[in-house]
C-alpha cells in the first residue's frame, strides 16, 4: 500500500541498521532476497522456465541476480548469466556471489543476443543504487530487454525507474511483475513505476522486524 512505501535512503537506512546494529550479515539479507525471488519465478511462471536469462550489474542488484541464477540452477532451470555491469566495480557481495557461480559453471556472457531466445529475463541491474539517468551501454540492454516477449521478473525494483517518484530515469525496463525487498517504495506505487513494475510482490520476510529509527 502507498503509506508503508519508503525511500531508497529510507531503505539505506534500514539495510545499514540491520547489518551494522542487529548484526545480520549482508550476505544473509541477500540470499534472503534471491529465496523470495526464486520462489516468485517458481511458482508464478512455471510454464515460462526453458530458458532463464538473469541480467545482472555490478551492483548489490547484481548480487541478487548472481544469487538468484545459482538457486535457478539448483532447482534445475537452464540458466545464462549476461553481465551488463563493470565487473571492474563490482560489490564485495557480487564477488562472492560471481565465485559461488563460476563453481557451479553457471554460463556468463555479455552478448546481448542471448536475449533472442529467453523465455524469461531477469532484471538484476539496478535497484534503489540508481542515481543518474541510464544512457549508453545500460540503456541498450535496457532496450533489448523491453524489445522481447519475455516474461520480465524485475529485482527490487525495474530498472530504470527512480525510487523515490517513479520516474522513468531516460529509460527504464517494463516488467511482468517486480518482486520488492522489506518494504514497498513509493518509486512502485505511482506515476511511470507503478506501470513498468507490473504486478508488485512485497517480500516482507527478511528475517528482521521494519526497523522505524
Ligand atoms: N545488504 C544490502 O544492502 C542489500 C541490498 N540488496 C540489493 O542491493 C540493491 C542496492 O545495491 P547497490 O547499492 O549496490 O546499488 P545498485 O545495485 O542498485 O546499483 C549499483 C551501482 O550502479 C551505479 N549506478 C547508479 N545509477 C547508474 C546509472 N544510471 N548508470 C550506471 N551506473 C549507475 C551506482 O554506482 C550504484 O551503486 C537493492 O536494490 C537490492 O536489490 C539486497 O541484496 C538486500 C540486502
Ligand atoms: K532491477
Amino acid at each position: 500500500m502507498a503509506e508503508d512505501a519508503i525511500t531508497a535512503e529510507q531503505m539505506r537506512h534500514y539495510d545499514s541498521y540491520t547489518i551494522n546494529t542487529i548484526g545480520i550479515p549482508s550476505l544473509v539479507l541477500m540470499e534472503r532476497a534471491a529465496l523470495a525471488v526464486r520462489d516468485e519465478i517458481l511458482n508464478a511462471f512455471p510454464l515460462n522456465l526453458q530458458n532463464v536469462v538473469v541480467v545482472a550489474g555490478s551492483g548489490n542488484n547484481g548480487g541478487d541476480g548472481l544469487d538468484i541464477a545459482r538457486l535457478l540452477y539448483i532447482a534445475g532451470v537452464k540458466v545464462t548469466i549476461l553481465n551488463v555491469g563493470n565487473l571492474e566495480h563490482a560489490s564485495e557481495e557480487h564477488k562472492v556471489q560471481d565465485h559461488i557461480c563460476q563453481y557451479y559453471k553457471i554460463p556468463q556472457t555479455t552478448d546481448l543476443n542471448v536475449l533472442n531466445d529467453a523465455s524469461l529475463i531477469v532484471d538484476a541491474i539496478f535497484g534503489i543504487g540508481i542515481d543518474r539517468p541510464v544512457e549508453g551501454s545500460y540503456a541498450d540492454v535496457i532496450r533489448a530487454i523491453n524489445d522481447r516477449n519475455a516474461v520480465v521478473v524485475a529485482v527490487d525494483m525495474p530498472s530504470g525507474i527512480n525510487t523515490d517518484t517513479g520516474e522513468i530515469m531516460g529509460v527504464a525496463v517494463k516488467a511482468t511483475a517486480t518482486v520488492t525487498f522489506a518494504l514497498n517504495k513509493i518509486g512502485l506505487t505511482k506515476g511511470n513505476g507503478e506501470d513498468y513494475a507490473g504486478r508488485v510482490v512485497v517480500a516482507s520476510d527478511m528475517g528482521t522486524y521494519p526497523v522505524k529509527d
